[in-house]
């Protein structure tokens, strides 16, 4: 077998692979993955990517890009059930969600081609589908043959925690694995926890036509959020008909056949009963590493199973870094990206280059959309840091939507410089990146106030903040007096050439 030139990358077979020396190997071809194979190659590294499932991983396949989909058609069929407060009558919604379904899949079939094969191969990847497993310390093997790399990156992603409780095996439990499978709009739907998955989904599905009750154990939704957020969001999903249960779990399910098929009933804590037709588990990620031979390559996990890696990526072993959801850094599709990136290019330059985690933003995409970045509101007022908000309820374009439940929230240090927000309202992704930007760049509030905002947009929120905080501080100690000095001169200027 001749091993593949650098000139030719390609799909290979495991014997092709194995006839190689790699400069680096990278498992697992979802967002950390795919960015961590292409970067290496553009540094002319001779690269391969393994992939046990599907390229393109959990985003593409079952994660971000059906998710927004769903939510998409949620969306139209919420504008047209509300059209009525314009004048607008839509008449009776009716949603066909085989069509629903059908629009998710090709949404995921328009975006595949890109972290195809056949792509990565026009990006100097050379690909390899089948499953890894370390051997040793430099090498690893896939179907029975062995692969020697200079070094590796592990990015093999995460999978769905289960509910662990009594008669969980007699009902079928959806994840995000398996959810877009369903043929039919569940009539009743029961969502477990109140994270980003549990409230993005648990929204969407009541706004195409199921009644959803929601379960989530803690105090409020979206716990990582301000608690503001929260309560926007909260309030958005009973208007939406979601029946939130807070601080509440399951304790027993009883199938309502027995045969592990979809219905049944659901016990909480509370002492509350819902049936259900489908029932789907939010409860947050596990690391994929099983199987992987860990112990071999001298990889240690954390105490939650991920892989641990240091601030510029590195595992255990000085040859082997790991990327994306298998870490316990932030699990999202940008910070894969982002970290994959870094990894490969430590990896491939030899490099001890930090991963960024001060300016990690992050959106959930319920109605209101909460995006936040940087210093949350609660931590800023425990450090001393000015927290500006401006209330949607006097934003003109929020107005003239009829949208106005939702609020900008930006904090600035001592020294003026923007270091966080937390947005809530239509399009809060979009304006996050403002703030994204800012803090990257070091600006000051004041170099925003001074920026000229287009209007009306929800941007202006975050520029009525920030100009509210200079006039401030025009009124206020030194400024001011300097300010009353020159007006003061500027005056007697004019009064003497009058
Ligand atoms: C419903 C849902 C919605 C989401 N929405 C968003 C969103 O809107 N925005 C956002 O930023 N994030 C979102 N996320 C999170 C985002 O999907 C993940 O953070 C991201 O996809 C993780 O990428 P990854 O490369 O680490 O892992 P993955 O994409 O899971 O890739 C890992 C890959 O490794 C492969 N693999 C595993 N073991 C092996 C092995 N031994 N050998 C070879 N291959 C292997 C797997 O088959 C898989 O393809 C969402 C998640 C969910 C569940
Ligand atoms: N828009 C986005 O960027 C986006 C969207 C979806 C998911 N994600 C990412 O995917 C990951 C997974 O999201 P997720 O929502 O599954 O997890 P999560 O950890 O964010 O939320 C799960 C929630 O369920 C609650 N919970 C746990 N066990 C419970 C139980 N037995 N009963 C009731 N509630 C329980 C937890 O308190 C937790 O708040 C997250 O890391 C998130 O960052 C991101």
């Amino acid at each position: 077998m001749s091993a593949p030139t650098r000139r030719s990358p390609r799909p290979l077979s495991a014997d092709e692979a194995g006839a190689a020396r790699w400069d680096l190997i990278v498992i697992g071809a979802g967002s950390a993955g795919l960015v961590a194979a292409k970067s290496a190659a553009v540094l002319g590294a001779r690269v391969l990517l393994i992939e046990a499932g599907s390229f393109g991983g959990e985003c593409l396949h079952t994660g971000c890009v059906p998710s927004k989909s769903l939510i998409a058609a949620a969306h139209a069929a919420h504008a047209a059930r509300t059209a009525g407060r314009f004048g607008v009558h839509a008449g009776q919604v009716r949603v066909d969600f085989g069509h629903v379904m059908d629009h998710v899949r090709g949404a995921i079939a328009a975006i595949q081609p890109v972290d195809s094969p056949d792509a990565l191969a026009r990006a100097g990847v050379f690909t390899l589908a089948g499953r890894a497993r370390f051997e040793d310390e430099k090498s690893l093997s896939v179907d029975g043959r062995r692969l020697r790399f200079g070094d590796a990156v592990i990015a093999t992603g995460s999978a769905p925690v289960l509910p662990d409780v009594r008669g969980a095996d007699a009902v079928e439990i959806l994840t995000n694995e398996t959810f877009w499978n369903l043929q039919e709009l569940p009539e009743r739907l029961l969502v477990l926890g109140g994270g980003a998955v549990g409230c993005e989904l648990a929204q969407a599905m009541a706004r195409l036509g199921s009644a959803v009750t929601l379960v989530h154990r803690g105090p409020r939704l979206l716990p990582r959020e301000d608690p503001a957020a929260s309560a926007l969001v909260r309030e958005a999903l009973r208007a939406d008909g979601v029946d939130v249960h807070l601080q509440a779990s399951v304790q027993e399910l009883h199938g309502a056949h027995g045969d592990g098929s979809s219905g049944g009933t659901a016990q909480l804590s509370t002492g509350a009963q819902v049936r259900f037709d489908r029932i789907l588990a939010a409860l947050g990620r596990r690391a994929v590493t099983a199987g992987l031979g860990l112990e071999a390559a001298g990889v240690a996990v954390d105490d939650s199973g991920a892989i641990a890696v240091d601030g510029a990526l590195r595992t255990s072993n000085p040859r082997i870094r790991a990327a994306g959801d298998v870490t316990p850094l932030p699990r999202f599709t940008h910070t894969a990206g982002v970290f994959g990136s870094t990894a490969a290019t430590n990896a491939v330059l030899g490099l001890s280059r930090a991963a960024d985690l001060d300016v990690v933003p992050r959106v959930t995409f319920t109605a209101p959309e909460v995006g936040a970045v940087g210093v949350s509101p609660e931590e800023a007022r425990t450090r001393g840091f000015r927290v500006l908000v401006h209330e949607h309820r006097d934003l003109d374009r929020a107005i003239a939507e009829g949208d106005t439940a939702g609020r900008t929230t930006i904090i600035v240090d001592r020294r003026g410089r923007i270091r966080g927000a937390s947005i809530v309202g239509p399009r809060a992704g979009e304006a996050l990146a403002e703030y994204t930007t800012a803090m990257r760049a070091g600006l000051t509030a004041t170099r925003l106030a001074t920026t000229t905002h287009a209007y009306p947009t929800y941007a202006d929120a975050g520029w009525n903040a920030v100009v509210a905080e200079a006039q401030r501080g025009l009124r206020s100690g030194a400024l001011r007096r300097g300010i009353r000095l020159l007006a003061g001169l500027h005056r007697r200027r004019r009064s003497r050439t009058s």
